[in-house]
């Protein structure tokens, strides 16, 4: 049989192909923009017939049907390895739950420990030696699809066609079922900076040189320094990220990136998946000059600081005054994930001439109106350490930038208030005296 026949003898419909589904099953779904849309749809169809099938997803950009027929998670249980704001809503309605992970880790919980009965992803269409690239959503997809049991794939001829550099794609041998459809791409629109964005934006690009390596994190303030890279005068900047998006391509259209002084995948945008807007995508198409790999590769740390120059660019939700940074939840309520945030943390801090910024805005509106400090003396109770105290690096708010590195907890007191909000410094300051974590001496700048 040639690729043609093999593709024809296994395209079938969507309900046939999630007939394979049973109950008890462990479903992959595939990771961010990679999420599957008719197929889901069909699953959702049969909830009737199934119990206890547990999906595993990433970052829904869209309403996924099995949680929106089964309200009750009677049918259909939805884990997850990092919320988006949908995520978020539907595990405070207590049908979608977190997972765990440090995301460079990913592919190895499915080679090590993970079983995986049905396996459902986007793909582009086959190309003429039988391979479908999975689009941008590389991530830990092959690591998943080698423990899959019965593979679908859903293709899309909308989704771009990224070249990589490792596992970007699937061959039809490997492949069990096949279902055409034709949907766009979720628009992922970038958050407008914020002036707080610019101010702390404006206190990271003195740390910038030209051929810095840039890794830019989920998130508003992340995306306005890119915006803030791009009207800048660097030159031969390079792109090692997890994330691409708009920001990035940003940057090249203005001139700034070239890749030439990196160390690994000279001249290459190197990245593990893309959200973003259709520019995103249509710049990722067949793009030579962009290289999307797998998450143990983009992520390993140790790989990222091969490169010199790494320049990290992560937000968080709140710091405490030991410089437990907390990203991912506000006191038990799940927010979104560790992420990379980890990954890139360590490996910008190892490369020769990197340095790592968690950024966040002073002060934090409540829903009920109230103005909160995010630098307290202890994280929120219940809060998540997203990145342990002594990997920080820089942390930066709008009132400054400071150094944690190689500081003792006084000093990290002290450092911190000096960029906290100036209305709550007083309070920090007492309460760091009774913590044990103030001298009688110190003096904020
Ligand atoms: C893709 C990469 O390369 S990323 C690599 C690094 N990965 C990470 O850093 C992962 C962890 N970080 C993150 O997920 C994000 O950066 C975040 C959550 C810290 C910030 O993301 P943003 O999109 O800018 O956050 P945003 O301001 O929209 O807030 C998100 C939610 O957190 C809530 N929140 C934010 N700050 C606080 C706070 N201090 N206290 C309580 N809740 C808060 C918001 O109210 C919002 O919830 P809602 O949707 O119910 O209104
Ligand atoms: C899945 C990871 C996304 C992030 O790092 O924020």
């Amino acid at each position: 049989m040639n690729i043609l026949e093999e593709y024809q003898s296994k395209l079938t419909s969507p309900e046939k192909a999630v007939s394979v589904v049973k109950s008890g099953d462990w479903v992959d779904y595939g990771s961010f923009t990679g999420q599957p849309v008719v197929l889901d749809k069909a699953l959702a169809a049969r909830k009737d017939e199934l119990e206890d099938v547990k999906i595993r997803a990433v970052t829904a950009v869209r309403m996924p049907e099995v949680v929106k027929v089964d309200p009750e998670a009677r049918h259909f249980v939805y884990n997850n390895w990092h919320f988006s704001g949908l995520d978020r809503k539907l595990h405070d309605q207590g049908v979608c739950w977190y997972s765990p992970i440090l995301y460079n880790e990913l592919p190895s919980y499915y080679r090590r420990f993970l079983d995986v009965d049905v396996a459902m992803i986007p793909v582009a269409p086959m190309d003429e030696k039988g391979f479908f690239n999975f689009g941008p959503q590389v991530s830990h997809t092959k690591a998943m699809l080698e423990k899959a049991k019965i593979i679908i794939l859903e293709v899309n001829p909308k989704i771009p066609r990224c070249l990589g550099g490792l596992e970007e794609a699937i061959h039809i041998s490997a492949v069990d079922h096949i279902v055409e459809t034709e949907w766009e791409l979720p628009q992922i629109q970038p958050v407008p900076p914020t002036e707080l964005d610019n101010r702390i934006a404006g206190f990271i690009m003195p740390e910038l040189v030209d051929g810095s390596c840039i890794q830019l994190g989920i998130g508003g303030m992340p995306n306005a320094m890119g915006k803030i890279i791009a009207q800048s005068d660097l030159k031969d900047l390079g792109v090692h990220t997890e994330m691409m998006t708009e920001a990035f391509v940003e940057m090249v259209e203005a001139g700034r990136v070239t890749g030439a002084r990196k160390q690994i995948d000279r001249y290459k945008l190197t990245y593990t998946f893309s959200m973003g807007t259709q520019k995103t995508y249509d710049f990722l198409h067949n793009n030579p000059s962009c290289a999307i790999y797998p998450v143990d590769y983009v992520n390993n740390p140790w790989i990222i600081a091969k490169n010199d120059h790494v320049i990290a660019i992560n937000n968080c939700v709140e710091v405490d005054l030991f410089g437990q940074v907390c990203s991912e939840s506000s006191g038990t309520r799940q927010i979104s994930g560790t992420g990379g945030q980890v990954d890139f943390t360590l490996g910008a801090y190892h490369s020769q001439g990197g340095k790592s910024f968690i950024c966040l805005e002073s002060t934090y509106k409540a829903k009920n109106g109230e103005i909160r400090s995010r630098i307290n003396p202890i994280l929120t109770p219940g809060a998540i350490v997203t990145t342990h105290r002594a990997m920080v690096n820089y942390v930066v708010t709008e009132h400054g930038i400071v150094n944690l590195k190689g500081k003792s907890t006084w000093e990290r007191a002290e450092a911190l208030i000096s960029i906290a909000h100036p209305n709550f410094r007083d309070d920090l300051i007492k309460d760091a005296e009774k913590m044990g974590i103030w001298r009688r001496t110190a003096k904020l700048a």
